[in-house]
């Protein structure tokens, strides 16, 4: 038995959310009385694997291969189902973003493990092993039994949090038997079409809503944006009604997301948009109406007009005055 948590890198960088996954992976190991494994994929520098020690495991160990640094969820799932039955883990733990969703289904087949996505807390108990998760857009949540030998879990980002536990992790290498076949569809290139951040990859959000008015006066949250170097978000009816790209839609009918600063501009607060939020781990909202239900799940507020409050925050944020 070991829990073996797949450690996501970006460029060869961990984020916040990898190091969440490691901490709730000890945690659930040392509950289970067993070892955490962190497996990471791609070339990945040895100073920056080392940082994962912080957060606890038994072990770290490392496929470092060029032909790995481009996320194929095949490819990745046939290794970490390699070096599970390697390791005769038991517990699989990935983070709940867009490698996650698209590894886990790939990964739960090949193993024959039965599967709770967007999990957010501890497991409820472990004989029978029953996780809570949250469903419906995050308007209910779920207790799922999971019954099969090995299991696996993506963590929602921000439902556990970092806690540090270092460890002397030494760095291993693993070595998988990966067929010529399963390169036969290389990405060659990747050019991106502008150099927008990840709205959810994103650690901060500035998001607007209807009440900017038009969209002659989106400047001042794409400057305020730009000061933090936070995506840039709105509400539905604003990408409804064209002032802004459908892809930039938060909400119970477009994008879940969980950064740990989300800015609320001129947004009302309205159950459906909050459905796609509320995992934010700070919420600020800014609006002329003090009675907009947005401020009761807000964790700050400002009652003001956004055109004027902006430019005064982009202002501090790059001046520090
Ligand atoms: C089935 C269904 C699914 C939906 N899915 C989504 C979804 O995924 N995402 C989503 O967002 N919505 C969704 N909606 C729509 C949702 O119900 C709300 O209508 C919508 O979120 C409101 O958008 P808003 O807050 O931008 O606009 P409004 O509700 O019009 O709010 C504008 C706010 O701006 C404030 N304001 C005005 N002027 C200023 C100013 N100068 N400075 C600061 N504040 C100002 C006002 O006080 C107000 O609170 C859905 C609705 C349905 C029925």
């Amino acid at each position: 038995m070991s829990v073996i948590a797949f450690a996501k890198n970006w460029e060869g960088k961990f984020k916040k959310s990898t190091y969440e996954l490691v901490s709730y992976a000890k945690d659930l190991a040392s509950r289970l009385n067993t070892q955490t494994l962190v497996l990471s994929i791609g070339e990945v520098d040895e100073s920056e694997l080392e940082k994962l020690a912080l957060y606890g495991p038994d072990r770290i160990i490392s496929v470092n291969d060029s032909r790995l640094n481009t996320l194929s969820s095949r490819i990745y799932a046939e290794i970490i189902s390699q070096f599970v039955l390697k390791e005769s883990a038991t517990h699989v733990l990935l983070s709940d973003n867009n490698s996650g969703k698209a590894i886990s289904p790939r990964l739960s087949v090949k193993l024959q493990a039965g599967l709770a996505a967007a999990v957010l807390d501890v497991p409820k108990s472990l004989e029978p092993f029953v996780v809570k998760k949250q469903v419906f857009s995050g308007k209910a949540f779920a207790y799922v039994q999971i019954d099969s030998e090995k299991k696996i879990l993506t963590l929602s980002k921000n439902s556990f949090g970092l806690k540090e536990n270092p460890s002397t992790a030494a760095i291993e290498y693993f070595t998988p038997e990966l067929k010529d076949d399963l390169f036969k569809i290389k990405v060659k290139s990747v050019e991106s079409s502008d150099n927008k951040i990840i709205l959810t990859d994103a650690d901060i959000v500035v998001s607007a809503g209807r009440g900017m008015k038009s969209p002659d006066n989106w400047k001042p949250v794409e400057d305020f944006a730009a000061a933090l170097g936070a995506a840039v978000a709105c509400s539905r009816p604003v990408s409804d009604d064209g002032w802004r790209s459908h892809e930039e839609h938060v909400g119970q009918t477009g994008k879940v997301i969980a950064p740990n600063l989300y800015f609320a501009v001129g947004i009302s607060g309205a159950i459906q948009h909050v459905a796609g939020v509320s995992r934010s781990k700070c919420i600020v909202a800014i609006n002329t109406d003090p009675e907009a239900p947005i401020f009761s799940v807000a964790d700050y507020g400002v009652i003001g007009d956004a055109m004027t409050i902006l430019p005064k925050l982009t202002e501090i944020v790059l001046n520090g005055e």
